[in-house]
């Protein structure tokens, strides 16, 4: 990628969003940018999602989930003890009209898209510090950003934690966490390192928008 120059002079690498400006307009919606960090750009957002959307969410995918499993072999692992489901891509309209919305945040063709995940976190469960781009198999077609989407308010704990950063996010229902990681330096990417802190009390629900470097969806 292309590197810019900022303000002050220090070379600062191309990112897929732009992320100037303190709102995002999207079709149908407008985004408050609430938080940032710059290398590696992160995002907090407000308003990503209507109260009605999350609740349609965590209602379509509540009988569908079972234990999360992690990575190629599709083993149940102490990595995640939180639940989750992926959606089909473009199950009904209002799920279409979401991951459209992400689309368009994101920056990226909806063809891009992976189908959103819900993941379901009860009171002890959490997703240990991971990266979401796979450093084995589909590196070719490999993940490019992410789109964390808090669907409920969380009583306690469940903060999205960026340990090399010392950065935490705390769930708000609505609200969501951006982050990319298709930068040259695999330092920035590997920044972006994070984990679901466990959740002390409540329960948590998220859907995921991951997004690939190339098409990945079939229309
Ligand atoms: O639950 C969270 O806060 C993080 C979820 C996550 O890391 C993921 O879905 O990849
Ligand atoms: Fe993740």
């Amino acid at each position: 990628m292309q590197t810019t120059e900022d303000a002050t002079m220090t070379i600062k690498e191309q990112t897929i969003m732009q992320a100037s400006g303190n709102r995002i307009m999207t079709r149908d919606r407008e985004v408050q940018i609430v938080g940032k960090i710059d290398e590696p750009l992160i995002l907090i957002m407000d308003n990503v999602l209507s109260g009605d959307e999350c609740d349609a969410l965590i209602a379509l995918a509540a009988n569908r989930m079972q234990r999360a499993k992690i990575g190629k072999s599709h083993t149940v692992s102490d990595v995640r003890t939180n639940s989750s489901m992926f959606f089909e891509e473009s199950e009904n309209e209002w799920l279409q009209s979401i991951e459209a919305r992400t689309a368009e945040l994101m920056h990226v063709p909806i063809a891009h898209a992976e189908p959103l995940q819900i993941l379901h976190y009860k009171a002890g469960q959490q997703y240990q510090p991971h990266l979401d781009y796979f450093t084995s198999g589909d590196v070719v077609n490999n993940r490019i950003s992410t789109l964390v989407m808090y669907l409920n308010d969380v009583e306690e704990g469940g903060e999205t934690y960026f340990p090399s950063l010392r950065f935490a996010v705390t769930p708000k229902k609505g609200s969501a966490v951006y982050f990319e990681y298709f930068y040259n330096d695999p330092h920035l990417n590997e920044l972006t390192q994070h984990a679901g802190n466990p959740v002390t009390a409540g329960e948590k629900w998220v859907a995921t928008q991951w997004m690939r470097r190339q098409r990945h969806r079939s229309f």
